[in-house]
């Protein structure tokens, strides 16, 4: 990303350096931590994520001729030796760097990242290695939790590069999405770059600017077929529908004739992977109970006509009181409520009074055209894939699509219609996913765009990168509130796992400690309160710090974006289920030993002043 560059900082790490420089403090050996100190989107864990990118940036780190030539333009008073010293500077004979591994559950406190070398040269990284790891860590940990709250058996799908902030926060949620736990994108830019699967279906767009049905779609047959359809693509479409019409209770000429040739104009492109979007005009035909409301419209002297679609919401129609005809023929049933939906000619006055509704409201049921689309399609040797919804109940229309499915599988014996894909769209956030996996959906895949990468819930994750030893000395920030000071000196952190798998607490000790060992009873304790404390004995220990830049660079090779992927869904399952769960989730333990709780406290006491009271 030719974005990250050392200039994308802020302004004071560059005076901080030439201060450090000028002080001659340019050789002290310092170590930074960088961590973050609460769980995100009211959780209690966090996928740690843009690690590879600090990696590059450690990689590619210095200052071009005219980044100095800048930098002197906006300081004007600096010394000329501090221009050449940063015109020199590399981050690869200086700098060393361990971290626990990208796609990791990670939890507040833990130093994420530790950075080691000359004060002015990390000093120097700080902004940079904040902006590629919060956002990351953030959209990655939104995405896991999209993933948890859906369940394995669904299809996530991101699709919020329109919604997104900027290009690059466009990019880089396609990327850290599919590390947290999304299938694909339709990001076709982060296909190419970083090998995501790209996905997608059709826009309202397409289906709108189709407006009638003509007969020019000649479609190739997958095969050749036993037999050759007689009739046309468009035909056999539209005997479809006469076919499937009553099965599902509409009448043929209230589906909309425009979005039918969009769907068979779609098929015809992809027929092997036609999927159409239902909800342009109207999914299934409302289920229509019309009546006639015992009052007048004082103002048009006319009754009130409404109607209750099948989930009893009210429609009033105030258009029909236009049709006067109607209207007179109507008023005999005034007050009553009659049934419309069965009325295939069987009763010529509700059979008038329904047309006409179909006259009002013409653009039904992108259903009903897709599977006469579908089932022209399977007449040529291709089966169509699905649907897609974006609006309305989610929930309720995917049963009643599947219900439709089925029904005309059964009908027409082709039971690989029962499989179609639904996939559903329109503003999905967790809460969205928890209810209708209550109202027991039949969503094969969630398209998810503008609360999955603007983070909607809480738009940023605020990891800080703080100062913790000094040439082999602890330095410690103090904070009023407890949970801001941070734990000073260089420190190792472990994971310990019980028996079944499951990690029971990180543990930060510092450097000098000896590691805690399996089997081995140890006492571990509550950083800041001194009553919580415990033994553990550990049945596996995972140092989590690996090293990824020595003092010649790189020191290892970097994992692909399928293995952080695998390292993120690997690392999930050894959190215990209630610490993932949505409401309430319980926290996961981070202690320290007692030789580094002695150590912060005693470091604590003597930093924090004695106040006098008067
Ligand atoms: N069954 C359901 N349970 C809970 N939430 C749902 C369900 N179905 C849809 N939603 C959510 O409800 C919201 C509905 O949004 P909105 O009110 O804009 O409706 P809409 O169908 O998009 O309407 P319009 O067609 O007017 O745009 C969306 O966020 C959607 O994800
Ligand atoms: O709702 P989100 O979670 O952000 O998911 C992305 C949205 O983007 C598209 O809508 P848009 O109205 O932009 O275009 P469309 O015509 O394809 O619906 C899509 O249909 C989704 O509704
Ligand atoms: O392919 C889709 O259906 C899609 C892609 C991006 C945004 N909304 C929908
Ligand atoms: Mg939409």
């Amino acid at each position: 990303n030719s974005v990250v560059q050392p200039l994308l900082t802020d302004l004071y790490q560059v005076t901080m350096a030439y201060a450090y420089w000028k002080t001659g403090k340019m050789e002290d050996k310092a170590v930074f931590d960088l961590f973050f100190r609460k769980n995100p989107f009211r959780g209690e864990f966090a996928i740690f994520a843009g690690l590879g990118e600090c990696v590059k940036f450690l990689n590619n780190f210095r200052f071009s001729c005219s980044d100095i030539a800048y930098l002197q333009e906006i300081l004007p008073n600096v010394d000329q030796g501090f221009w050449e010293y940063l015109s020199q500077l590399d981050a690869s004979q200086v700098v060393t760097m361990s971290a626990i591994p990208e796609g990791y559950v990670v939890f507040p406190k833990v130093p994420l990242i530790r950075l080691e070398g000359p004060l002015p040269v990390i000093q120097l990284l700080e902004t940079t290695f904040l902006n590629l790891i919060n956002y990351a860590s953030l959209v990655a940990t939104n995405a896991a939790r999209f993933r948890i709250t859906a369940g394995d058996g669904v299809q996530l799908l991101e699709f919020g590069l329109r919604r997104a902030q900027g290009p690059d926060g466009g990019l880089s949620a396609s990327k850290y999405c599919y590390i947290g736990g999304f299938d694909g994108t339709s990001n076709v830019l982060a296909g190419k770059l970083f090998g995501i699967p790209v996905r997608g279906t059709h826009a309202h767009a397409f289906v709108n600017s189709f407006s009638s049905l003509d007969d020019e779609l000649q479609v190739n047959p997958e095969a050749v077929l036993p037999q050759q359809p007689k009739l046309s693509f468009c035909q056999l479409a539209m005997s479809w529908l006469t076919k499937i019409s009553p099965i599902l209770n509409i009448l043929e000429h209230e589906t909309n004739k425009g979005e039918l040739k969009a769907f068979l104009a779609y098929a015809y492109a992809f027929p092997r992977t036609c999927l159409c979007l239902l909800d342009t005009y109207s999914v299934i035909k409302l289920n229509l109970n019309i009546c006639i409301f015992p009052f007048m419209d004082i103002k048009l002297g006319y009754p009130i006509i409404y109607t209750l679609d099948t989930q009893g919401i009210v429609v009033i129609l105030h258009s029909l009181i236009y049709f006067t005809g109607l209207v007179t023929n109507c008023w005999n049933t005034q007050g009553t409520t009659f049934r419309v939906e069965c009325c295939n000619g069987r009763n010529n006055s509700s059979l008038n009074f329904y047309t006409l509704m179909c006259y009002c409201f013409p653009h039904r049921s992108g259903l009903p055209n897709f599977l006469a689309v579908a089932l022209a399609l399977n007449e040529y040797g291709y089966r169509a894939i699905g649907v897609r919804l974006d609006s309305g109940d989610l929930a309720y229309l995917s049963r009643k699509c599947r219900e439709a499915f089925v029904l005309i599988a059964d009908q027409f014996e082709s039971p690989w219609m029962k499989k179609f894909t639904v996939v559903a769209s329109n503003d999905i956030n967790e809460e969205t996913l928890i209810s209708l996996k209550e109202q027991k959906h039949e969503i094969n895949s969630f398209g998810i765009g503008t609360h999955l990468v603007t983070c909607q819930k809480q738009p940023a994750l605020g990891c800080v990168f703080k100062l913790v030893e000094v040439n082999g000395e602890p330095r410690m920030k103090l904070s009023e509130d407890v949970g801001k000071i941070n734990l000073p000196g260089k420190k190792s952190v472990f994971r310990l796992y019980s028996e079944d798998g499951l990690a029971i607490l990180d543990l930060i000790q510092l450097c000098s400690e000896k590691p805690p060992e399996v089997g081995k009873k140890i006492l571990v304790r509550h950083p800041f309160i001194e009553s919580k404390r415990a033994y553990v004995c550990p049945y596996k220990v995972e140092l989590l710090y690996r090293d990824y830049w020595g003092n010649n660079g790189l020191t290892q090779s970097f994992p692909s974006l399928q293995e952080l992927k695998k390292t993120a869904s690997d690392s999930l399952k050894t959190l215990r289920q209630d610490i993932k769960r949505e409401l309430n989730p319980t926290p996961y333990k981070v202690s320290v030993t007692n030789e580094m709780y002695n150590f912060l406290h005693e470091l604590w006491l003597k930093y924090a002043p004695i106040g006098e009271l008067s």
